[in-house]
Formats: C-alpha cells, sequence, structure tokens
C-alpha cells in the first residue's frame, strides 16, 4: 500500500495554543479517508498544513513525498474544498465552472454540468446572493468535478438538505470508483458518511486517537447488556476497552473496544449477547462521550430507569 500522505511528528502551535502535537499519520493512495473529530480538534489546521496554506511547527509533513508549502508541483494535484472558500466580488458559479480548468488537469466539464442539474444550481446568479446550501454546492461542483488525484473536503456539507448530501454521496462514491484517487473529508455527521469511508483517522485535543481501516473499527465496538456480574468478569477476562458502562440494580450495558471473532465466540458461549455499535457511537465514546445520544449502548439501561422512574412519580402521585 502507497501513501500519498506521510505526517511525522507534527507539531502546529498557535502561540501557547498547540493545535496539532506531535501526530504521525499516513493516509493510503486511493482511499477515501475520514479525518474526524470535535470541535477544535485540529483537522482544519492538518489540513491547512497538508495544503501548504500552513508551515508545521516542528515535524515533517509530505504530500506526494514532498513539502507542500510553496511547491507547485504539489499543489497542482490537490483540490481543497471548504465552506470559507472566497470568490471575487462579482463571480457568478458559471465563471467558478469556466475557471475551473485552468487550475484542475481533469476538470470534467460534462460531470460538473451534471451536477448543476442534481444540485439545481443556479448558475447565473452572483456567488454573494446564493443560500448557504447553494454555495457549499458550489464547492462540492468544484472538488467532484476536478478530479484532483488528492482532494480535501472540509465539512463541505454545510447548508446542504438531506437530499443534497445524499446526492453528493451518490456522486462522490461512483465517480470514485470511476476515477480512483485520494479523498479526504472532514465531517460531523459520521453516520452518514461511515459507509463510504474506507480508512477513519479520528483527531482529539490535537491528538491522533484512532487511525484504522474503517472495517476493522466497524466491528470493533459493541455493546453488551445483561447481569453485571457476568459482564465484568467476562469484559475483565477479555481484557476489553469499556468506553461507557450504565447501571441499574444487577444489569449493566456497557460499551466496549477491542471485539474480535474470539471475543464474539466467547461472548456467545457465556450466553451474552454482542450488539455491534455505529462508527459515530464509538467516536463519540472515544473523544468524551459527553455527547452521546439516546441510542448509544446505555439506552437500553436508561430506558429502564426512565421505566422505573416514571412508575415511581406515577406512584408517588397515586
Ligand atoms: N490561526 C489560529 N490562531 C489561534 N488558534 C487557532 C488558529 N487556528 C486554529 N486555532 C485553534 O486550533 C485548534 C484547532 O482548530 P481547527 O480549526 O483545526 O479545529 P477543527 O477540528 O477543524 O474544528 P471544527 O470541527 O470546529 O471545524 C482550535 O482550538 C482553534 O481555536
Amino acid at each position: 500500500m502507497t501513501s500519498v500522505i506521510e505526517v511525522s511528528d507534527l507539531t502546529k502551535r498557535f502561540g501557547s495554543m498547540t493545535a496539532l502535537d506531535s501526530i504521525s499519520l499516513t493516509i493510503p493512495t486511493d482511499s477515501i479517508t475520514g479525518l474526524l473529530g470535535r470541535n477544535g480538534a485540529g483537522k482544519t489546521t492538518l489540513m491547512h498544513v497538508l495544503t501548504g496554506q500552513d508551515f508545521p511547527t516542528s515535524g515533517d509533513a509530505r504530500v506526494f513525498g514532498k513539502t507542500p508549502a510553496e511547491n507547485a508541483s504539489v499543489l497542482q494535484h490537490i483540490a481543497f474544498i471548504k465552506e470559507s472558500q472566497k470568490y471575487p466580488d462579482d463571480f457568478k458559479p458559471s465563471h467558478v465552472f469556466r475557471s475551473a480548468p485552468w487550475f484542475f488537469e481533469n476538470w470534467d466539464a460534462d460531470f460538473a454540468a451534471q451536477l448543476v442539474e442534481d444540485f439545481r444550481l443556479p448558475t447565473n446568479r452572483r456567488i454573494k446572493k446564493l443560500s448557504r446550501g447553494q454555495l457549499s454546492a458550489v464547492g462540492v461542483i468544484v472538488g467532484l468535478a476536478s478530479r484532483a488525484p488528492l482532494t480535501f473536503f472540509d465539512e463541505p456539507y454545510l447548508g446542504l438538505d438531506a437530499v443534497a448530501r445524499q446526492i453528493f454521496y451518490d456522486r462522490l462514491l461512483a465517480d470514485y470508483a470511476e476515477f480512483p484517487r485520494t479523498i479526504v473529508l472532514s465531517t460531523h455527521l459520521i453516520d452518514e458518511v461511515a459507509n463510504l469511508l474506507e480508512h477513519v483517522v479520528v483527531i482529539d485535543q490535537g491528538r491522533i486517537i484512532l487511525d484504522a481501516p474503517a472495517e476493522e473499527l466497524r466491528g470493533r465496538a459493541a455493546s453488551i447488556v445483561g447481569a453485571k456480574a457476568d459482564i465484568d468478569a467476562f469484559v475483565s477476562r477479555r481484557r476489553l476497552d469499556v468506553l461507557h458502562r450504565d447501571e441499574l440494580g444487577s444489569t449493566a450495558s456497557m460499551l466496549v473496544d477491542g471485539v474480535d471473532e474470539v471475543v464474539r465466540l466467547d461472548a456467545l458461549n457465556s450466553g451474552l449477547q454482542l450488539t455491534p455499535v455505529s462508527l459515530q457511537q464509538l467516536i463519540v465514546r472515544r473523544t468524551g462521550g459527553a455527547l452521546a445520544q439516546a441510542t448509544d449502548a446505555g439506552a437500553p439501561v436508561a430506558a429502564a430507569k426512565d421505566g422505573v422512574s416514571r412508575r415511581a412519580r406515577q406512584g408517588a402521585s397515586r
């Protein structure tokens, strides 16, 4: 497996603020990688360094084997799509798409025209007058139709409605299958993109906390609900990493990381049921858990607790 991006011991500081803290990672060639993490984790900072818009404080970043900053031979192969993209005052989408071939040698004007239809984008309206979703669509179209060997999408969906986001995912996947390239996608809508991703990098407070093939992560976390004593014994025997636990009386629900085939079989033989959890649940719990939703592993116990307290309230009011 070759790598388009190789980052080694890279630190980026803004004054006393450390945005990236000694990170190392590689991003495989011709893959769709999700760059995930909470607000302020360091995702955009990393993309800025990799697209030559910022310098690392220390450490090394290589893109196509070279340092990206001020390196035209690297930058000409990169598309960086971000919400804050600035356009000249009088520009319309039609101007953007007409000038795109100057910057992107693989630009496909027919594909861009098809995407304009798909997103129902008014191409002759000034960019300043576009709605937020329409503005996002301009970026998404540039990112897709440029077919750059390395494309970064930094939260490209902001403002796109659910239908438009699905169009983006569908077109991305279909075009990627026909024209493989390296795509790095930063998003908070993890469940929506989970099936697109082949590789996942999670940053938390400037550090890499997960860097693995998506397939490996998908089966790795699970929830177990059952008798507390049984689960405790199982988790300790299998040395599973407990990311979250919730208890009610003698019943417990745990979200565990580190599940493999052996663990699954052992659970079955021990009369415990493992239910897979989504990539989003794993990442939410790995990056702090404060955002955990009612859909998490604690839900069955939480729901039971809710039922108990509701019954208690009803009992009290009788
Ligand atoms: N130019 C800057 N000067 C000072 N601090 C900065 C600068 N740019 C980024 N930071 C800080 O670095 C940290 C990482 O920011 P970054 O924009 O990379 O996060 P992010 O993961 O992209 O977040 P979000 O998901 O909210 O977009 C944040 O704490 C941010 O406030």
